[in-house]
């Protein structure tokens, strides 16, 4: 079922619920700071996720950053309801591994 693009009102209300996170157009990004070693750990971590819930971000490693990029590929690379859902998943687990907002 290809989970159905959102407006930009329902895009607005979701982010509310996602501080940290910001809309850059059809995708949303957040970039935390850790050590090198640690982001490519969270990496990991967000990968199994991921693969758990079938819905994958790009991450983008630098020293002492990890960007995470969301959007639904199957929906022509527009926001669903299941970005948000990931999003609300990497905050858990990068809070859990002490990842700071950058
Ligand atoms: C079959 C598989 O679940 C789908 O291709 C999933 C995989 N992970 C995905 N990740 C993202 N970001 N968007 C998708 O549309 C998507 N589709």
């Amino acid at each position: 079922m290809t989970p159905h693009p959102l407006s930009d009102e329902e895009i607005t209300e979701q982010l509310a619920d996602l501080p940290g996170w910001e809309r850059h157009g059809q995708a949303i990004e957040r970039t935390f700071r850790h050590t090198y070693h640690e982001c490519v750990h969270l990496a990991v971590y967000v990968a199994a996720k991921a693969r758990e819930v079938g819905h994958h971000p790009d991450m983008h490693i630098t020293w002492q950053r990890i960007r995470f990029v969301i959007t639904t590929h199957d929906a022509g690379h527009r926001l669903t309801a299941k970005d948000f859902d990931l999003a609300h998943h990497i905050d858990a687990i990068a809070t859990a591994h002490g990842a700071e907002p950058a």
